[in-house]
């Protein structure tokens, strides 16, 4: 048993205590685990663009003050009643996505969107309508089901998978968003056919990986797009076979009109990966007449709404989207997890950049001035931050356990 088990926990976590504020790094008071729920020491977490959107204020979802952060990998420090399928030690990447294998659309064999807990997590609480965070005698609000940026956090036993204990977390916690969203949303929700022509839109994080996703896929031609040439160098690393920087045509051309001629009438898969709801449009049109699929994978701002003609839609194309990349994450994430180790499956290759959980505001910074694309080594990344941070305090006192520093680029070290 934990020395901490069924305590509360004080620890270190970047809070968010509003919108469009930078995050404040403050001594928190994490709850026990109720029933169905696990507490985890989040270990290493990554900074994705989402975090960004809902700090600043354009997620209609968004609740302050809250402990953001999705894509985190760490250890289980308790479990609550009933808890079966994980227990005290084990590795764990947590889950945005829940798999509870029991709701209509878990058994229905057709989404990965579970909603067994998906209402109060956009509500910002556990599902028993109640929050385990607190800080300076206030309740913070949960975030994605995951709550990352925090030393500790508690999540329902369905917003978790145990993952092999050989797989270093400072690696496996970007298969908690941007690595497996873009990967899964070309090779399960698109699923891109051998020898396909595809077109990525926005070459960040997710972009690449649904590169490296048509790659796996064998897809014939992989043309990256990007309105920043630094992004170029990525895209070939990651397997693209063509670059194109929409705002360098020749004067007249359209994205649209260039791609379709580049590929002798359209793409047979392309993916939406800015969240910009006018490169959503170019990204369907561009599609071939008659069979040609665009996915929706970027997110777009509250208010924000996707148009075309019908037209389109009638003469053959289809517009879809994608919530991280259609896998399911219990079921699904230990098989990637296994790939990575085997070696076939890229997620080192991701993390350019690292901080410190003190620090964290300044990845943030990165993403909204693209400084990080001026660098040496352009960032398809920035945000994807370790965040060195303080041992956990609780209230017990055991032995601190002794700060450590992630040991490359790119992902945050909690512990
Ligand atoms: N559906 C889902 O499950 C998920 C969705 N997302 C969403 O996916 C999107 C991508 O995330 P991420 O990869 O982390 O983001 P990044 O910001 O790292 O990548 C987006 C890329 O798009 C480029 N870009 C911006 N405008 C254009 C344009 N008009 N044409 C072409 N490229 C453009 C950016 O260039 P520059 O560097 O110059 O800004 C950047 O390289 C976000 O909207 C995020 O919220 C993320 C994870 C899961
Ligand atoms: N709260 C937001 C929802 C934004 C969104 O679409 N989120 C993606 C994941 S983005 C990860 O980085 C998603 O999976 N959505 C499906 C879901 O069930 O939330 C808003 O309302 O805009
Ligand atoms: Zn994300
Ligand atoms: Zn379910």
């Amino acid at each position: 048993m934990s020395s901490t088990k069924g305590q509360v926990i004080k620890c270190k976590a970047a809070v968010a205590w509003e919108a469009g504020k930078d995050l404040s790094i403050e001594d928190i008071e994490v709850q026990p685990p109720r029933a169905g729920e696990v507490r985890v020491q989040v270990k290493y977490t990554g900074l994705c663009h989402t975090d960004a959107y809902t700090l600043s204020g354009s997620d209609p979802e968004g609740a302050f003050p809250a402990i953001l952060g999705h894509e985190g990998a760490g250890i289980v420090e308790s479990v609550g009643e009933g808890v079966d399928h994980v227990k005290e030690g084990d590795a764990v990447i947590l889950l945005y996505t829940a798999e509870c294998r029991e709701c209509k659309f878990c058994k229905s064999g057709k989404t990965n969107l579970c909603q067994a807990v998906r209402a109060t997590q956009g509500q910002g609480t556990m599902p028993d309508k109640t929050k385990r965070f607190s800080c300076k005698g206030k309740e913070l609000y949960h975030f994605m089901g995951c709550s990352t940026f925090s030393q500790y956090t508690v999540v329902s036993q369905y917003s978790l998978v145990g993952i092999n204990p050989k797989a270093p977390l400072d690696k496996a916690c970007l298969l908690g968003c941007g690595v497996t969203t873009g990967f899964g949303a070309a090779t399960k929700t698109a699923n891109v056919e051998k020898g396909s022509n595809v077109a990525v839109f926005g070459i960040g994080c997710v972009g690449l990986a649904v590169i490296a996703g048509s790659v796996d896929a064998k897809a014939g031609r992989i043309i990256a797009v990007d309105t920043n040439d630094g992004k170029k160098s990525w895209a070939d690393k990651f397997g693209a076979t063509d670059f194109v920087n929409p705002t360098k045509l020749p004067e007249g051309k359209s994205i649209v009109d260039h791609l379709v001629e580049m590929t002798d009438g359209g793409l047979d898969y392309t993916f939406d990966c800015t969240g910009n709801v006018h490169v959503m449009r170019n990204a369907l049109e561009c599609c071939h007449k008659g069979w040609g699929v665009s996915t929706v994978i970027g997110v777009a701002a509250a208010g924000q709404e996707i148009a075309t003609r019908p037209f389109q839609l009638v003469t053959g194309r289809k517009w879809q989207g994608s919530a991280f990349g259609g896998v399911k994450g219990r079921s699904e994430l230990p098989g990637l997890v296994e790939r990575y180790l085997q070696g076939t499956f890229k997620v080192d290759e991701y993390i350019t950049h690292s901080t410190t959980l003190d620090k964290l505001n300044e990845g943030f910074k990165y993403m909204k001035s693209g400084d990080c694309v001026r660098c040496e080594y352009p960032e398809p990344r920035c945000a994807h931050t370790p965040l060195p941070m303080p041992a956990a305090d609780p209230p017990s006192l055991p032995p601190p356990v002794p700060t450590r520093r992630a040991s490359h680029p790119g992902v945050a070290d909690m512990s």
